[in-house]
């Protein structure tokens, strides 16, 4: 244990939690990092295709399920969430995507003054190490990796070019100037193998940081109207460990409305139900809970796919390709290239994603997935603007007790209209002869749901999360009632608090979100320092 008491507790080493923590140690902090989970030095976390087996592994993912949806005929769905450092960058699919301009733009309109696109720029440069090299949009020499794929199929290449047949343009980089068009996916690795914000911030990080695994925190100590530490479990042992300057809390958009609640901070009705007395009364703690919803095509092919590699000699040379070269589908991510595209006129940026994959999987009788035994490619069709808000509460006053999770994820008509454009765009793009050559047949949803209506049934039944839940603890300026934290990311009605983590997106950007919660959490640490040492944030990264 740290010798000195710290000037600041960070609890959460995931995406965001590791960036924070790191750059506040850089500045001269004294931090400790306190993380439930274990090390990300591990074999599974370490090789991409490996990621197949952590997911819902409660060694690595904190295992959430969902309440029944009724828009999805009833369905509980899976909410997995990081439970090592690096936390979702430990486990996720590694597909590295800033989002939309627009995204940005709109959050600052909403209320988020200082996090419109240009603001953010330069922390999206200051944490990246590019494989392409800089220029005015993208960074090199930063903690985080960012590669080009290196599991590559000719059907992939196919894709790329039928989807500017069907009418699309090729973007030079989709995190580059304009978040539109057509190109390969790149993935948060190094050398083909994962890439994790723990990797990145925490392995060199400065002897001010000290990190503390398996420390799961119960709740955040409050006194005379300041966050002054945390109450934790470690080593079996309950502690109590206190801060100069206060606490940072970035345990993902589930668990950190969830521990807000614990210490007294949320809807009063909610911790009322549960015995809690309200230290500080905020309705928006676990509201605006927003994610993705996708569903996917998938083709059978005639051609060489990460299906046929999964099997026989192919996978023994598929395991020589990773230790002699470092490449072949043991280092892929869940997507091979990708698309962002409007599927109808008049809206200010793309609403669907389409992420196409030299791979497919069945959906077993047990429920869970399986490479399918023939050669196989599947386009996963996102929505990325959904109307559709949930929550998260408490389930019970119990610390170890699992946030619960209401979400609709089909709740609005429109939501369901706009994934059915994107499967007709998604099977366009599969009639075009530079990838129609390849095809041999539609298996999901199946070439006889031919109308909107046959199509809209099938959304219902297989649009699943895509795993990127935000909201939880918006920013937002005073006047907005739902709004947890100021632009400065400190919690409304108490000294040092801070939240720092996918929870504070006032809407969900447009593409995967690690890049965007790594991107807050490095950001975060100037307007901490700002706070605790007058440090101008416009002269900052
Ligand atoms: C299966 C999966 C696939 C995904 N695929 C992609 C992808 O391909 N590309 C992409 O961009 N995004 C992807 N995402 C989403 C992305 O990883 C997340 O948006 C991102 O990691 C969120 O970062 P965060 O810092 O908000 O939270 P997290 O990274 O989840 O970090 C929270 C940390 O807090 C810790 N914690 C929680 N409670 C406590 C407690 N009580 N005490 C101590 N520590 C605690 C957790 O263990 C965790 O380490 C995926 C996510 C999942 C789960």
């Amino acid at each position: 244990m740290m010798a000195q008491r710290p000037d600041i507790i960070v609890i959460g080493g995931g995406s965001a939690g590791a960036a924070c923590a790191s750059r506040l140690a850089d500045a001269g902090q004294k931090v400790l990092l306190v993380e439930a989970g274990k090390s990300d030095k591990d074999i599974r976390s370490r090789v991409p295709a490996l990621m197949a087996n952590i997911v819902q592994t409660p060694d690595f993912d904190w295992c959430y399920r969902a309440e029944p949806d009724p828009s999805v005929g009833g369905r509980p769905d899976v909410w997995p969430a990081g439970k090592r450092l690096g936390g979702g960058s430990a486990i996720n699919g590694m597909m590295f995507i800033r989002g939309h301009q627009w995204d940005y733009d709109h959050w600052a309109e909403l209320g988020a003054t200082g996090w419109d696109y240009e603001s953010c720029l330069p922390y999206f440069r200051r944490m990246e190490d590019n494989e392409r090299g800089p220029d005015k949009w993208r960074g090199t020499g930063g903690p985080i990796a960012v590669s080009e794929i290196r599991s590559r199929y000719s059907v992939t290449e196919d894709w790329v070019s039928a989807v500017q047949e069907a009418g699309f343009p090729r973007s030079p980089d989709l995190n580059g100037e304009k978040a539109e068009g057509v190109d390969f996916i790149q993935l948060s690795q190094r050398s083909g193998l994962r890439w994790s914000a723990a990797r990145g911030y925490l392995e060199k990080a400065s002897p001010n940081l000290e990190i503390m695994l398996e420390a799961q925190v119960q709740r955040i100590v409050i006194e005379n109207g300041r966050a002054t530490g945390v109450k934790l479990r470690h080593n079996g042992q309950i502690r109590t460990l206190t801060a100069r300057h206060g606490v940072v809390l970035s345990a993902g958009a589930l668990n950190t409305p969830r521990l807000l609640m614990l210490s007294g901070i949320g809807p009063g009705d909610e911790l009322r139900k549960h015995g809690i007395d309200t230290v500080i009364a905020l309705p928006g703690v676990g509201q605006n809970l927003q994610e993705h919803s996708a569903t996917h095509l998938v083709n059978a092919v005639d051609t060489h796919t990460l299906n046929d590699d999964s099997r026989g000699l192919s996978a023994v040379k598929q395991l020589l390709a990773l230790a002699v070269k470092r490449s072949g589908a043991l280092t892929t991510g869940i997507g091979h290239a990708q698309a962002f595209v409007r599927s109808r006129e008049g809206l200010s940026a793309p609403n669907i994603q389409l992420a196409f994959s030299a791979f497919a999987f069945d959906v077993t009788e047990k429920g869970n997935l399986a490479l399918r035994g023939e050669s196989s490619v599947s386009t996963l069709v996102g929505l990325m603007r959904p109307s559709s808000r949930g929550s998260v509460t408490l389930r019970s006053g119990n610390p170890d007790a699992a946030p619960k999770i209401e979400h609709i994820l089909l709740g609005d008509e429109d939501d369901v209209l706009q994934l059915v454009e994107g499967l007709q765009i998604a099977r366009a793009v599969m009639a075009q002869p530079a990838i129609a050559k390849d095809v041999s047949g539609e298996v999901r949803p199946g070439e006889e749901l031919e109308s909107a209506e046959a199509l809209s049934h099938y959304v219902r039944a297989a649009t699943i999360p895509m795993y990127h839940p935000v909201g939880t603890a918006k920013i937002g300026s005073k006047a907005d009632p739902m709004a947890v934290v100021d632009a400065d990311l400190k919690l409304y009605g108490l000294e040092g608090l801070w939240v720092a983590d996918a929870s504070v997106m006032p809407t969900i950007p447009a593409g995967n979100t690690n890049a965007t919660a790594i991107m807050i959490g490095d950001k975060a640490s100037d307007h901490i320092l700002k706070a605790v040492k007058g440090r101008d944030i416009s002269q900052a990264a």
